[in-house]
Parts: C-alpha cells; structure tokens; sequence
C-alpha cells in the first residue's frame, strides 16, 4: 500500500523526530536519498552538468545539500539561486565548499539550455499557489529544452494536500519525496506533473494517511476466494437492473463485468432479456423487478436505464441489500432515498455525472477531485467511486483510496458498464463499499492494459481480460 499525508501531518510527526536527532539530521537524510536518485537517473555522475533550483525554504536547502553530493562525485553542479538574501545559509555554505558554482536567475538560460539535469528545489510542502517568476521562465526554458527534471519533495507549484494545481506547475521526470507521499503526488491533476515518484524513508512515525493506492498484495488480500463449501448463493448472487430498449447492449456488459466479479451467480432484470441470455446464457432471469427477483446480496443499478425511474426506486427501497449506483441511476435516484439507506450504498459517477449531482461544472470537479468525491460521499451518506484517470474511492470520513492501474484506452464507450457489474459482484461477495470500489477499479484497469496492450479496445474485451487480471494479482 502506497500511503499519503497531509502536510500538517508531515510537520508534527517531523517534530516528533527532530527532538530526538541531531541538528540537520532529516535533511541529510532526504538530500542523501535525493542526490542517490539523481545519480541513478544520470548513470554516470562525473563531468555531468547538474542545475538546481533553489527557493527560499528548506526545499532549497535539501536541493544544495544534494547538489554538494553531486559536486563531490566529480559533477559540474551549477546552483541558480532564485532568492540569494534567502536561501539556506549552511546548506548553501557546504554547497560552495564542495565546488559547486552559483549564479542569479538573469544569467541561468546559457547554463540551462547545456543542463544534463535539473534539480527543482523551488518549493515543497510549504508552497502556496503556482509558480512565481522568475522560476516559471526557468521551468519553461529547461522544459523547451527537453531537460529532465528532478522535483524535490514535489514538483512545485502543486498543492501538496488537494493535488489542485493553481497556476503552472513543475512537470517533473520524476519526483523524490521525503517520508511518505503526499496526496498530491496520486491525486490529479497534481500527479500528472510528478513523472515517476520515488519516496526516500527518513524515519518518520505516522498516523493514518490522507489517501492511499493499493498495490497488487493488497488487493490480493481483498479478493473473494470459494471455500470447499461455497456453493453459489454463499457465494455471492448479484442483481443487476440495468439497460432499456434503447441502450439494451448496457445490460449485456454490466452482466459481463459482474459474471467475472466473485459472486456466484448474477440475476439479470429489464428489458435487455433476449440480449443477455444471447451472450450468457447462464445468466439467471427474472421478469418480475428487482423487488420480486428473489434472493440477491447486492443490487446494480441504472447503466443504460435511459429514464426507466422504477427499478431505481425499488432497488434503493431494499434496506437490508448494498446497492451500487451508475450513470442513468444517478441522475433518476432520489438523494433523500440513499440518504436514508442502511445497507451501504456505493455510486459511482464519471466527471460531468458528479458535477451534475453536486450543481457544478465538469472543470470544477476534473480540477478538485479529492473535494468533489468527498462533498459527495458527505451529501448522499454513501461510498462514491469518481472515476477518472486516477479513480478515487471515498466515505466521508477515512483515508481515500486512489486507484492507479487506469488507461487513457478504459475511456471507451462501455467500459463503465463493465466496471459497474465487476463492483457489484464483489459487493455480492461480500466486501464493504469502499473495498469492493477499490478492488473493482484495481482489475478494471489492469483489465484494461491487458485488453488495450497499446492500441484501441473495447469494453467486451476488457470485461474478457478481467480474469487475466484477477490471476495477475494473485499470483
Ligand atoms: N517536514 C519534513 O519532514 C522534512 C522536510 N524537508 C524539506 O523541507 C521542505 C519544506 O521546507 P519549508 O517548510 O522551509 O518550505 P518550502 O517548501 O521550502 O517553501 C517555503 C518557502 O517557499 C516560499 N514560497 C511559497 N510558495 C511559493 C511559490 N509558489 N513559489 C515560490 N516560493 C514560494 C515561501 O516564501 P513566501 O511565500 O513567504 O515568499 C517560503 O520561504 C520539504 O518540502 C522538504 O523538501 C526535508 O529536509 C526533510 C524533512
Ligand atoms: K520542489
């Protein structure tokens, strides 16, 4: 599990450390950490043209600490000081006595246009807003001139807690943090800017994190598996309520995601009969409604509904079944009827469908996810999966899970339908909201990269590489 703290928290448990080291112990820590990877990205470090940026704090400071290292190891290390009255008096003092050379921001562009690296230590965790000039020239330059950038902590200009990026941001190659990821480095549109992130342990003591990623181990953990004496029902039946004469082929694939979910059996109610039995014939059928079906552990509903309202209704009306909620469902379901639901409820809306439910622009929630998924989880009492390139999973309270295993290829007509029956099977199962989402997100998007392998591909196909996935993880 890949964790992230707030910066707050960073700070405390950073003090709780301190009082127990000596002087510039953290520092040394993370510039040795960071001057390794730099070294790393090189291959080889002597005669190499190295460029730091160095702002005002002790971001900065860690940068010249590293670049002294570099220095040593027979590197041409140029320091560009962005503010000179401020920068890290010891830090820049061992810098210089390890030969490293400075210059000001008016006579950096001949320097950087030659850079083999650049080191960003413009800012870290005490960063407010964008990038301010003259670093913003700085970074477009090196970026112009294709030099790979190394970002300190975090790419600056990023918020460090909400992964919002106002204004311009560094876009790293990639990112050495220090202690534990912050949320911005998994959160977009924050991530995007951090290329790959490398996190140095400096020893700190932490509580539980902002945000988390599972990687395959956990997810492996999660994952139902049949006993000797699982028989279908105790495995799991999923309901799925799903497609109209209009979008039938919805029901098709939600029953093909939730066919490869875990549970033992999937009951399929609506118009899209004739279509699924054509596809699954082991699909189990009910002409009555959810309410009638018969025995169901979890329910899905509303993918390709068009504005068939009753299903939704009657699902949310069944107190004692976790429901899942997509597409047409959200917009046709009554936020007072999930409100009010005690069997957990999990929606899960792309972009424009949670703007939508929250009264604000597409752009507002692409730009504030972390805020969007929350004030969602927050206002309907339930578990939201916003999905994206990064798909987050949150309650209102705990850590929120960030799924990483995306493809830009996922965003493909479908492919949510898949997701949706996938997520509901292993609410079936019997995993709790924000796991059976997580989970879910986890091998649809593995599913995904094994289905796209590098070219266009469609939602059947990713529901056909599920159990592809599925044995990638656990094995
Ligand atoms: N905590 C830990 O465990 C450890 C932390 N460590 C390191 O310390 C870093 C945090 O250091 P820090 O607190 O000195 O803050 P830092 O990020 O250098 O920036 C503050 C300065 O930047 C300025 N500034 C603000 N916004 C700006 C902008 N947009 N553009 C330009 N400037 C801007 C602001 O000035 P002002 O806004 O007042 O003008 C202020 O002077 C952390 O990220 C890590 O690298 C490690 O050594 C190991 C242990
Ligand atoms: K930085």
């Amino acid at each position: 599990m890949r964790t992230a703290h707030r910066v707050e928290t960073v700070r405390q448990a950073e003090q709780t450390l301190i009082s127990r080291l000596p002087d510039g112990t953290l520092m040394h820590r993370a510039a040795a950490g960071l001057a390794t990877a730099c070294a790393n990205l090189l291959g080889k470090v002597y005669a190499r043209k190295v460029v730091l940026l160095v702002g005002s704090g002790d971001n900065g400071g860690d940068t010249l600490y590293a670049g002294a290292r570099l220095s040593r190891r027979g590197a041409a290390v140029t320091a560009i000081l962005l503010t000179p009255d401020r920068t890290h008096q010891q830090a820049l003092t061992a810098f210089t006595r390890a030969g490293g050379r400075t210059t000001t921001p008016d006579n950096a562009q001949h320097t950087l246009k030659q850079a083999d690296l650049l080191i960003d230590g413009v800012v870290g965790i005490g960063g407010r807003g964008g990038l301010r000039p003259p670093a913003t020239d700085l970074i477009r330059a090196a970026e112009h001139h294709h030099v790979p950038i190394v970002a300190v902590d975090l790419p600056s200009g990023v918020d460090a807690d909400t992964g919002e990026v106002h204004g311009e941001a560094v876009h790293a190659t990639l990112t050495v943090t220090f202690g534990t990821h912050k949320p911005a480095l998994l959160i977009d549109p924050a991530r995007e800017h951090a290329g790959v992130v490398h996190l140095v342990d400096i020893g700190l003591t932490l509580p539980p994190p902002e945000a988390e990623a599972l990687q395959h181990p956990d997810v492996s953990a999660l994952l139902p598996h049949p006993g000797a004496t699982s028989d279908k029902y105790r495995r799991g039946v999923v309901g799925i309520a799903a497609g109209s004469n209009r979008y039938p082929g919805a029901a098709v694939l939600a029953v093909a995601g939730a066919l490869r979910g875990g549970a033992g059996a999937v009951r399929y109610t609506g118009p899209a009969t004739a279509e699924v039995l054509a596809r699954f014939p082991e699909t189990l059928i009910s002409d009555k409604g959810p309410k009638h079906a018969g025995r169901v552990q979890a329910w899905v509903v509303g993918p390709g509904a068009g504005d068939e309202q009753a299903p939704v209704s009657e699902v949310l009306a069944l107190d004692d079944v976790p429901v899942l909620i997509d597409a047409d469902g959200l917009r046709l379901a009554d936020p007072g009827a999930v409100r009010r639901r005690t069997a957990p409820t999990l929606l899960t809306p792309h972009a424009g469908e949670a703007a939508a439910l929250l009264g604000v622009t597409r752009e507002e929630v692409e730009s504030q996810r972390l805020w969007a998924v929350r004030e969602l989880a927050s206002r309907y009492r339930a578990t939201v999966l916003l999905k994206g390139a990064t798909t987050l999973i949150a309650d209102a309270e705990g850590p929120v899970r960030v799924n990483p295993t995306g493809t830009p290829w996922l965003a493909t007509a479908g492919s949510g339908d898949v997701l949706s029956g996938l997520t509901g099977s292993l609410l079936a199962a019997g995993l709790p909201a924000r796991d059976a989402g997580s989970v879910g997100a986890y091998l649809h998007g593995l599913a995904g990269r094994y289905a796209a392998d590098g070219a266009p591909t469609t939602a059947y196909e990713v529901a056909e590489a599920l159990p592809t996935a599925w044995r990638d993880v656990t094995g």
